[in-house]
């Protein structure tokens, strides 16, 4: 483990435009009684992206992934999942994906290795077994029965078992939910090597470290409706949001809001003759847009 940050992979920018889309979704709905819960999303996940969709709880994210996983039949709209309809696609089709679903169901009397070894005899081109389970960090709880682990060792055979089929998409739902961070900085580590061998991924998180670690695009998704789709330091204007500078003076701690953040800090350093007590620099964090993208939509 070690707490180095973990580097970001190089942008792929120009190789996007000419990548297949991996994922498209058109008017998608999904009614429960007289609930809405998904409500006319739009969505395009190009091959070999990471993209993250975040939302409220209840704000439509599993079902919009189980519709697209084939786990879920939709009311409308149309989608397409490496160039099929989930709702109709075949075993080829669902040996091409791998799945983390938000709850497991694994057999609690086998071991972790049995239960890797007898997914991977589902896919024609598996991982090795013994190398998946030394990725999500089990090795030493190889020949341990999965009923007997806890919540995030249990978590990271899930993980196990959506990869083993060496996939070309991933969906996780909410994958770190009860990892420790040493867990969640190795699995990030873990789904950052993934997508360098070009797998596409579909993560839903609460954690927006998460995704704006991992994802090269996030969406976020609020009462059914994608309301807001760019890269983490893009989303709702961040990178180009006004700077807070703040700093403490004579008569206590002072803030401005400025679109010329460097000008202000060489004219406080001028008046201060040098270092300037408590300085920071700062533009709204994926939390603030997020918070206010949610609450936006209340
Ligand atoms: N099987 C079901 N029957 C009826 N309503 C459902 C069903 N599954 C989900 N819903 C409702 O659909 C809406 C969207 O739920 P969904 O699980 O997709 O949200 P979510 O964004 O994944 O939430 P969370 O972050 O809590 O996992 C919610 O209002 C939920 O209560």
């Amino acid at each position: 483990m070690t707490d180095a940050p973990i580097p970001r992979r190089p942008p792929r920018g120009d190789a996007w435009g000419m990548a297949d889309t991996a994922v498209r979704v058109r008017g998608l709905r999904k009614r429960y009684g007289d609930v809405d819960a998904v409500n006319g999303v739009d969505l395009d996940i190009r091959r070999g992206e990471v993209f993250a969709l975040l939302g409220p709880n209840g704000a439509g994210k599993s079902t919009t992934v189980e519709i697209l996983e084939g786990h879920r039949q939709r009311t409308a709209g149309e989608v397409s999942v490496l160039g099929a309809d989930p709702a109709k696609a075949g075993r080829s089709w669902r040996a091409r994906i791998g799945i983390v679903p938000q709850t497991s169901h694994e057999d609690p009397q086998l071991t972790v290795r049995e239960m890797v070894r007898h997914f991977a005899a589902y896919y024609p081109r598996p991982r090795d077994p013994d190398e998946v389970i030394e990725a999500v960090g089990l090795a030493e709880l190889a020949g341990r029965r999965v009923g007997r682990m806890s919540g995030g060792q249990r978590r990271r055979v899930d993980v196990a078992l959506g990869i083993v089929g060496r996939p070309e998409l991933l969906f996780l739902d909410e994958p770190t939910t009860g990892f420790d961070p040493d867990a969640r900085r190795r699995f990030w580590e873990l789904i950052q090597g993934l997508a360098g061998d070009g797998t596409t991924i579909l993560l839903t998180t609460h954690y927006l470290d998460e995704a704006e670690a991992l994802a090269d695009r996030v969406g976020v998704i609020a009462a059914g409706r994608v309301v807001a789709v760019d890269a983490p330091a893009r989303l709702g204007g961040r990178a180009t949001a006004s700077a807070r500078v703040s700093w403490r003076g004579p008569e206590g701690p002072q803030r401005i809001d400025t679109d010329s953040p460097t000008q202000v800090v060489a004219e406080l350093s001028q008046r201060f003759g040098g270092e300037v007590p408590e300085l920071t620099v700062t533009r709204p964090s994926l939390e603030d847009v997020y918070l206010s993208m949610i609450g936006a939509t209340k």
